[in-house]
C-alpha cells in the first residue's frame, strides 16, 4: 500500500526560480525511499511541504489514498501523528530545559487519547520511557539527564526514539547523521534499518551523501535544481540506463 505520494509539487521563494520543480513521488508500506543530490537543489524544501512547514504552490500530496488539500483537522492531525521527522542536528530537535524522559514522553501525551500502539505498551511514563531508550540501545539511566549531558550521537538516538514512539507510518530523515563522526553515523545508519526491519514503518531519508543512502534504502530518488532526474531500485544503481548526473554522482561515491 502507498503510505505517501506527491504529485507534481512546486515551490518556489522568488518568482525567478523554483526550489522545487514539477516533483512527483510515492512511498510505499515499509519502503525506505533515498533521496539524494548536492546542497541547494531542494530536498529540505521538499521535506518542509511534506511536514505543512511551507506552503506549496502547486501539486497535490495524497498520505493514505487522501488529498491533503480536502483534509479536515481530524485528517491534519492522523497526518502529524503519521508522519514524524528526524533532523540533523538534535541539540536543536531537543528542548535544553526538559530531561531526556520528558521529551521522549511529548509525543505520546500529545496522542494518547488516538493512539492504539502495535509495538510499545504504555503501562506507566517510567516504563514506557525505559522500552523506548533500550530500543535505540541507549541505558535507561539517560532518561533523566539533560540534553547537555549526553554525545551528539546519543541525542539523535534519543530524537529517534521519539519519532517512533507513537508508531508513525513515515518517518522523514532529513540529514539524520550529518552532524556526526563517521563511527556515530555508521552506528545511527544501523539502527535505522534494525528499527524499519522491527516496526514496518517507511522513511524519506534525505542526504546529500549517497553512501548513507545505499546502505539504508531500498528506492533511492536524484533531485538537482529542484528537479527530479532520476528514481532507481538501489539495485539498478549501475544500470547504463542512469541519467548522467546520477553516474556523476556514483562516481564520487
Ligand atoms: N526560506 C527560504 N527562502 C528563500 N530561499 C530559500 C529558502 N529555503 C531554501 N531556499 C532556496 O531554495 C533552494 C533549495 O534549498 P534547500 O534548502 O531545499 O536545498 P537542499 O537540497 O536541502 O540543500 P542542503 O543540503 O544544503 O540543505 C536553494 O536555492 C535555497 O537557497
Amino acid at each position: 500500500m502507498t503510505v505517501i505520494e506527491i504529485n507534481h509539487l512546486k515551490k518556489s521563494y522568488n518568482p525567478d526560480k523554483l526550489a522545487v520543480n514539477d516533483v512527483s513521488l510515492s512511498i510505499e508500506e515499509g519502503e525506505s525511499l533515498g533521496l539524494v543530490g548536492e546542497s541547494g537543489c531542494g530536498k529540505s524544501t521538499l521535506a518542509r511541504c511534506l511536514l505543512g512547514v511551507e506552503r506549496v504552490d502547486g501539486g497535490s500530496i495524497t498520505f493514505n489514498e487522501k488529498p491533503l488539500a480536502n483534509a479536515n483537522r481530524k485528517d491534519l492531525r492522523d497526518y502529524r501523528r503519521n508522519v514524524q521527522t528526524v533532523f540533523q542536528n538534535p541539540t536543536a530537535s531537543l528542548n535544553p530545559k526538559l530531561k531526556i524522559k520528558d521529551s521522549l514522553l511529548d509525543p505520546y501525551l500529545q496522542f494518547q487519547n488516538e493512539l492504539q500502539l502495535e509495538h510499545f505498551h504504555f503501562t506507566s511514563k517510567q516504563a514506557f520511557v525505559e522500552q523506548l531508550l533500550e530500543i535505540v540501545e541507549l541505558p535507561k539511566e539517560l532518561g533523566d539527564r539533560y540534553p547537555h549531558e549526553l554525545s551528539g550521537g546519543q541525542k539523535q538516538r534519543v530524537t529517534i526514539a521519539r519519532a517512533i514512539s507513537i508508531e508513525p507510518k513515515l518517518i522523514v530523515l532529513d540529514e539524520p547523521t550529518a552532524s556526526l563522526d563517521v563511527l556515530s553515523q555508521g552506528a545511527i545508519l544501523e539502527l535505522l534499518a534494525t528499527l524499519q526491519k522491527s516496526l514496518g514503518m517507511s522513511y524519506l531519508f534525505i542526504s546529500h551523501d549517497l553512501a548513507a543512502v545505499y546502505q539504508l534504502c531500498q528506492r533511492i530518488a536524484v533531485m538537482k535544481d529542484g528537479e527530479l532526474l532520476d528514481m532507481f531500485q538501489k539495485e539498478d544503481i549501475y544500470n547504463s540506463r542512469r541519467h548522467e548526473y546520477t553516474k556523476e554522482l556514483i562516481g564520487i561515491f
